[in-house]
């Protein structure tokens, strides 16, 4: 496998307390990895820092034949626009917005014209069943709604990688299970790597491959079930 996005011996600190302690990851183009383990463990460090979104203490995160630790924060911002897209456990969307300008968002911050942006994202909303929501601010939708849009918003750029931290962890079981599954679906029509964060065994068993960490180490991986493929 060629990795398409490689951390090296990553280190990170808060203050005096270590969250990573040297902790070695690739993913390949295509493929689902979740990241598991207890709470602080790293895991949601470990994902800032492939993300280009926190700078790792010391270790190296390349992304294709790019060193992310030497680009310059606009050109971090730049990859991160254009090739990731990013999903929380909390859809995080604009509350003042509709659930399609939402979507729109990433688009225009990239450079695209207002009707472009507004019909892909609507094209977007119907492919998580809730294109009828375009016009609904997020005020006014379910959890689930929510971030069925957020995962919307995540891949309308139709990222090289996303970067799930707990996506399901604001959902009951089954819109869970729904939401992962239209994740899994279109993350392989699209060849989308999709780094998973989880502390759910369930969630994990939707990755190609887990990697656990303990105490900002590995503490073991192997394969995960492929569930949804
Ligand atoms: N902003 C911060 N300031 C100080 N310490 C932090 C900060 N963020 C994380 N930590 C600490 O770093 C360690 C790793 O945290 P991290 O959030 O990466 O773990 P996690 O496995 O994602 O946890 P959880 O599953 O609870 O979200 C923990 O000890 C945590 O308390």
């Amino acid at each position: 496998m060629t990795a398409l996005l490689q951390g090296t011996g990553l280190q990170r600190s808060y203050g005096p307390t270590p969250a990573l302690r040297g902790i070695d990851l690739e993913i390949g183009a295509g493929e689902i990895v979740a990241v598991t383990g207890p709470s602080g463990c790293g895991k949601s460090t470990l994902l800032h820092c492939l993300a280009g979104i926190l700078r790792a203490d010391a270790g190296e995160v390349r992304y294709r034949d790019q060193d992310l630790g030497l680009l310059s924060e606009a050109s971090r911002s730049r990859l991160r626009r254009t090739e990731f897209g990013v999903l929380f456990q909390f859809g995080q969307l604009v509350p003042e917005l509709t659930a399609a300008e939402n979507v729109a968002l990433p688009l225009l911050l990239a450079g695209s014209g207002r009707r472009e942006a507004r019909k892909a994202a609507t094209l977007w909303l119907g492919r998580f069943g809730v294109g009828d929501l375009a016009d609904q601010l997020p005020g006014k939708m379910s959890g689930g709604q929510q971030q069925r849009c957020a995962v919307a918003r995540a891949l309308v750029t139709e990222p090289k990688v996303l970067f799930a931290d707990e996506p399901t962890g604001a959902l009951d079981v089954l819109t869970g299970e729904q939401v992962l599954t239209e994740i899994v679906h279109i993350a392989r029509q699209q060849g989308t790597s999709v780094l998973l964060v989880t502390h759910d065994a369930q969630v994990a068993a939707y990755a190609d491959r887990e990697i656990a960490l303990r105490d900002g180490v590995v503490d073991h991986s192997g394969l995960g079930l492929g569930i949804g493929s």
